[in-house]
C-alpha cells in the first residue's frame, strides 16, 4: 500500500501541493485527474523520488520513503514522450535495464512480456519506425522488465488516439490485474480517468477535490468543481454522441 500523509510541495513561494493524504491499496489503478498547472506531474514527480517534499511523509507497505532515494524505491515510470532510445531497436530497448540488473527477470519473463504486449514483430525495428501505440508498448515493456513496485505511467494515452488508446487501456488494466502491480496515472482527460481506473483523485489548485471510485465521482461529485469542470465535460460528449446517433438521415 502506498500512503501519503501530509504532502506538501512548494516551488519559492508557490504552493503547489499542499497537505496530501491519500491510500492508495496494492494492486490498484488511480488517475490522478485535474486541470493544467494543479500539480499532477508534481504528486508523480514526489512519490518517484524525482522531486523532494516540503513536508510530509510517503510510506510505501508501511516503510517511511523520506531517506529513500529514488534509486532505491523501486518505483518506475514511463515518460509522457516515452524517452526511448533512439540507436538501439525495440528489443534493445526493453532489455536495456537488465544490463545493470540481470537478476530481474529471466529470458522466460522477457519472452512473456513481449507476448503479452504484442511486440514480437516489432522487436528488430528502430524506435523511428514505431507507430505510437508500439512505441508506448515498447516503453511498458522496458519498465515492466525491472518488476517495478509500483508502475507510474505520466498521460500514457495523451499521444494515440481512437481504437489505439482503447487498446492501451486495456493492456494497462490487464498488466495491473496480472501481476498485482499498484499503477498511478497522470491524465487530464476525465473519460480516461474514469473509464479506465479503480480510483480517481483529483486535483484543484493543489489540494484533493475528491478522491473516489469513478461511480462516486459520477453520482455523488463533492463539490461545484467536480460539477462544472469534470462532469461537465463527460456530460456535452455523452449529448453530443447521443444526438448523432439518434438523428435520422432524411430519406
Ligand atoms: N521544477 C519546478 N520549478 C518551479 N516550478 C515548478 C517546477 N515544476 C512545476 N512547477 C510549477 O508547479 C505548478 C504545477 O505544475 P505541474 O507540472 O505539476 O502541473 P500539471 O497539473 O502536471 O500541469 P500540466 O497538465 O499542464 O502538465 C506549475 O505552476 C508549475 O509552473
Amino acid at each position: 500500500m502506498l500512503e501519503l500523509k501530509n504532502v506538501s510541495k512548494s516551488f519559492g513561494s508557490n504552493v503547489v501541493l499542499k497537505d496530501i493524504s491519500l491510500q492508495i491499496d496494492t494492486g490498484e489503478i488511480v488517475s490522478i485527474l485535474g486541470p493544467s498547472g494543479c500539480g499532477k506531474t508534481t504528486l508523480l514527480n514526489v512519490i518517484l523520488g524525482l522531486t523532494d517534499l516540503t513536508s510530509g511523509q510517503i510510506f510505501f507497505d508501511g516503510e517511511s520513503l523520506s531517506n529513500v532515494p529514488m534509486k532505491k524505491r523501486g518505483f518506475n515510470i514511463v515518460f509522457q514522450d516515452f524517452a526511448l532510445f533512439p540507436n538501439l531497436n525495440a528489443y534493445e530497448n526493453i532489455v536495456y535495464g537488465l544490463r545493470n540488473n540481470p537478476q530481474a527477470s529471466t529470458m522466460q519473463e522477457v519472452r512473456d512480456l513481449i507476448d503479452l504486449l504484442d511486440l514480437e514483430k516489432h522487436l528488430n525495428k528502430r524506435i523511428d519506425e514505431l507507430s505510437g501505440g508500439q512505441k508506448q508498448r515498447v516503453a511498458i515493456a522496458r519498465t515492466l522488465v525491472m518488476k517495478p513496485r509500483l508502475l507510474l505511467l505520466d498521460e500514457p494515452l495523451s499521444a494515440l488516439d481512437g481504437m489505439i488508446k482503447e487498446s492501451i487501456k486495456a493492456r494497462i488494466k490487464q498488466i495491473a490485474r496480472q501481476f498485482n502491480l499498484t499503477t498511478v496515472i497522470v491524465t487530464h482527460d476525465p473519460e480516461e480517468a474514469l473509464s479506465l481506473s479503480d480510483k480517481v483523485l483529483i486535483l484543484n489548485g493543489g489540494l484533493i477535490s475528491q478522491y473516489a471510485d469513478p461511480l462516486s465521482i459520477v453520482h455523488k461529485p463533492a463539490n461545484t468543481f467536480i460539477k462544472d469542470f469534470i462532469l461537465r465535460q463527460l456530460t456535452i460528449k455523452r449529448d453530443n454522441i447521443f444526438r448523432l446517433f439518434n438523428t435520422e438521415i432524411a430519406a
